[in-house]
């Protein structure tokens, strides 16, 4: 038994995921490969090196940390398990680009890439092209990538069942004309509309065919792009994460955990001061049962990568009863502390919906915040 299923929650909120079963704190709930994913574009422009198809880092913990603190003589302990991860690694035949595994080769290539395959040194190549313009129009914290666009085209393109495969597509939740053109917006700042257009002819120029000629016109471009932003799932993916995560479950003694703690914290310092913020291989995929998931200020369940490439891991975090919704937080843990008020804003201006979770039905009654200290960033729940 899956222990969930999709269905329809009600017309303010669509559909949703729903438990069949119970799940305590800690529980897989699912696991799943998505649709299509993709690296940010600027993300492998700054040497991310990554399988080009399920994103994992093609370096080991060592070399990741050397890289991102400029620091060559670090030697990181009890990373020996990871090497084993890299003597797998492969390129396409024809293009050159690289994978982690014969098994990522062969998926990517049956998938999409078979359309897709072009000499990446080729700088006028209607990829490269498109690229290059995404790059201009897109700038770092990247937040989805024209890629994942092109790459579910060429998904539906290749399938044994185009139409259905175009069907799939047109079951990620989708909007209004109007909706759609003000995520767009959003999506792409004030010249969206020329923008809009520019993409859209070149990405018809990278690839069209019968099935996917109409998310290729002006109306299902716009459709597509706002799907892509609606239902793109953040991915990142650390071997230093991982490392860390698989060093502090092993037994030591607690000076030994004291000195591996100070150590782990001198050097994630070294990292923030050569490299800021951007430590991870980042990008985003499109999930079939984790874009079900709607948001909630209080949710019951979060979402992560344990494996270090795209393969998501929806787990409970609190004990959800058979028939419970199962929901995620779509804003990051210091927002969801903030007031009612600055949720709302933050999702309605990124995700745009209202929430209605029961967190904020709950805190309705609530005097809505307009004064300026209510409405700075700062404006603590509770
Ligand atoms: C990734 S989809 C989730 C699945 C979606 N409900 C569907 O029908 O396909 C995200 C969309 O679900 C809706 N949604 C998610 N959480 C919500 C909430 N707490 N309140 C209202 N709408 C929500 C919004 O329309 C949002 O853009």
């Amino acid at each position: 038994m899956a222990g969930f299923e999709v269905r329809m929650c009600n017309s303010q909120k669509g559909k949703g995921l729903f438990a069949t079963k119970e799940f305590l704190p800690g529980d897989v709930i699912l696991e799943e490969e998505p649709l299509v994913s993709c690296q940010f574009a600027h993300n492998a422009a700054y040497r991310y090196l990554a399988c080009d198809h399920c994103m994992r880092p093609l370096e080991t913990p060592e070399q990741n940390v050397r890289r991102l603190s400029a620091k060559q003589d670090i030697i990181l302990p009890h990373s020996n398990c990871f090497e084993t991860d890299l003597l797998n690694i492969t390129s396409c035949n024809q293009c050159g680009i690289l994978y982690c595994s014969q098994e990522c080769k062969e998926i990517s290539y049956a998938t999409y890439h078979r359309s897709l395959c072009y000499i990446q040194s080729e700088v006028l190549h209607p990829i490269s092209v498109l690229v290059e313009t995404w790059k201009q129009i897109h700038y770092p914290p990247e937040t989805t990538n024209i890629m994942l666009v092109v790459r579910l085209l060429a998904y539906i393109q290749q399938h044994d069942d185009p139409a259905l495969a175009a069907e799939n597509v047109k079951q990620f939740c989708h909007r209004t004309i109007n909706e759609d053109a003000e995520l767009v917006h959003k999506l792409l700042g004030e010249k969206f509309s020329d923008q809009l257009n520019t993409l859209r002819e070149m990405t018809a120029n990278v690839i069209r065919g019968e099935y996917i000629d109409e998310f290729l016109t002006p109306e299902g471009f716009s459709s597509l792009m706002a799907l892509v932003g609606t239902n793109g799932q953040g991915i990142g993916t650390s071997p230093l994460a991982l490392w860390v995560n698989s060093v502090s479950q092993l037994t030591m003694s607690d000076d030994e955990r004291q000195q591996l703690d100070v150590f782990i914290d001198k050097i994630y310092q070294y990292v923030e001061e050569e490299s800021g913020q951007f430590l991870n291989t980042e990008g985003s995929g499109l999930y079939q049962l984790q874009s079900a998931c709607n948001h909630s200020c209080a949710p019951n369940a979060e979402s992560s990568f344990p494996y270090g490439n795209h393969r998501i891991q929806l787990k409970a975090i609190r004990h959800i009863k058979p028939g419970d919704e199962i929901h995620i937080s779509y804003l990051d843990d210091c927002t969801l502390q903030r007031s009612r008020h600055s949720r709302q804003r933050e999702l309605s201006e990124n995700y745009l919906f209202v929430c209605c979770c029961e967190r904020c039905m709950s805190q309705s009654s609530e005097p809505d915040c307009t004064s300026d200290e209510e409405m700075s960033d700062d404006d603590l729940d509770d």
